[in-house]
């Protein structure tokens, strides 16, 4: 491999892999991605998308072995408690949060055991893939428990005679549901995050970072935001900003053949709910139209 292209770990094949692929790629990467392709190029940068396991990302970040990589925060911090005990080097930079892969670490016990709260996880076997963020979260409630390591099919685990409990990922609930488990605590918030490893870096890959950075930011911020255009009675352009969120300096412009209403053009750092929208038709606003953006560079 070229140590002067830029190294990206990103998960192979699961939760992560389509938005992350999809997010390179709207930063302007052409990637030349074969499925049974570890490495993958990027054509017009000088990028290689190594495509790994989620779990070993944050290591190989925090080797040096690449430079950035996407992965969860839950096995950021996983890993990074994993080899804190193992006396490893635990090093790396968040570059940025990114608005994908959102879930919880969360206790679960059969939706007919009544819930008493942690304390009665006393002595248990809870079955989990996060032992370490398990271990620390009950550790600081004095709780002792059994841990039962299992890498996938956590929530089959009561259910199979292995555990009294699960601590697993969440985010609709309906695995946990179709088990037969209910949650009752939640121990970690995560999202997907881009993170770069602690070792200086040739110049001409820090320069291709601080291309990418600002397009993600951008990218991600047009994500959330939307363009709004409508007409306005021109009595009201001042309660009628006040409900699009962001919407400091909007653009108005004046309607041929009519002197009593505007237009109005908004970049709102929020999309618009129906409620508002019906707010705004109240307020006199008409000709509503809400529209997505795809880049944005400030
Ligand atoms: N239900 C979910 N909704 C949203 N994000 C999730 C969900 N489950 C997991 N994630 C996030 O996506 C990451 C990858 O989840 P996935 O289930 O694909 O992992 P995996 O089975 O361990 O994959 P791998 O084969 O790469 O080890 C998780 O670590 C978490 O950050
Ligand atoms: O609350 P829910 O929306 O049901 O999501 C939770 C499930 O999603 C994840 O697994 P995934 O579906 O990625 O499969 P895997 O365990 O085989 O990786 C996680 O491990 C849970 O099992
Ligand atoms: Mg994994």
């Amino acid at each position: 491999m070229d140590s002067k292209r830029l190294r990206i770990a990103m998960q192979k094949s699961g939760r992560l892999s389509q938005d992350s692929q999809a997010l390179l790629k709207s930063c302007g990467l052409k990637i030349n991605l074969r499925e049974d392709r570890l490495i993958a190029h990027v054509e017009n940068m000088p990028i290689d998308i190594l495509r790994v396991r989620d779990d070993d990302i944050p290591g190989l970040v925090m080797d040096g072995v690449v430079d950035l990589g996407v992965v969860g925060e839950n096995v950021l911090e996983e890993t990074m408690l994993e080899r804190a005990r193992m006396e490893m080097p635990v090093d790396y930079k968040v570059l940025q949060r990114l608005d994908y892969g959102g879930c919880r670490l969360s206790l679960a016990v059969p939706q007919e055991q009544v819930w008493e709260g942690v304390a009665s996880l006393n002595g248990k076997r809870i079955a989990t893939t996060y032992p370490n963020l398990l271990t620390r979260y009950l550790a600081e409630r004095g709780v002792k428990y059994k841990p039962v390591l299992l890498t996938g099919s956590v929530e089959v685990a009561p259910r199979a005679g292995l555990a009294d409990g699960i601590c697993d990922l969440v985010s609709s609930g309906a695995t946990l549901e179709a088990n037969g488990l209910k949650e009752v605590e939640i121990i970690y918030q995560s999202k997907a995050v881009l993170i770069q490893t602690c070792n200086e870096l040739d110049p001409a890959k820090q320069q291709i970072i601080d291309t990418l950075i600002p397009r993600l930011q951008g990218m991600l911020q047009a994500r959330e935001s939307k363009y709004i255009m409508l007409h306005a009675p021109k009595d009201k352009l001042a309660e009628i900003s006040a409900l699009m969120p962001g919407a400091e300096n909007p653009t108005i412009m004046n309607l041929a053949g009519d002197t009593n209403h505007v237009a109005m053009h908004v970049v709102s750092t929020e999309t618009l709910f129906w409620e508002t929208m019906e707010k705004l038709k109240d307020l006199g606003a008409s000709s509503i139209l809400v529209l997505p953006i795809e880049k944005m560079m400030e």
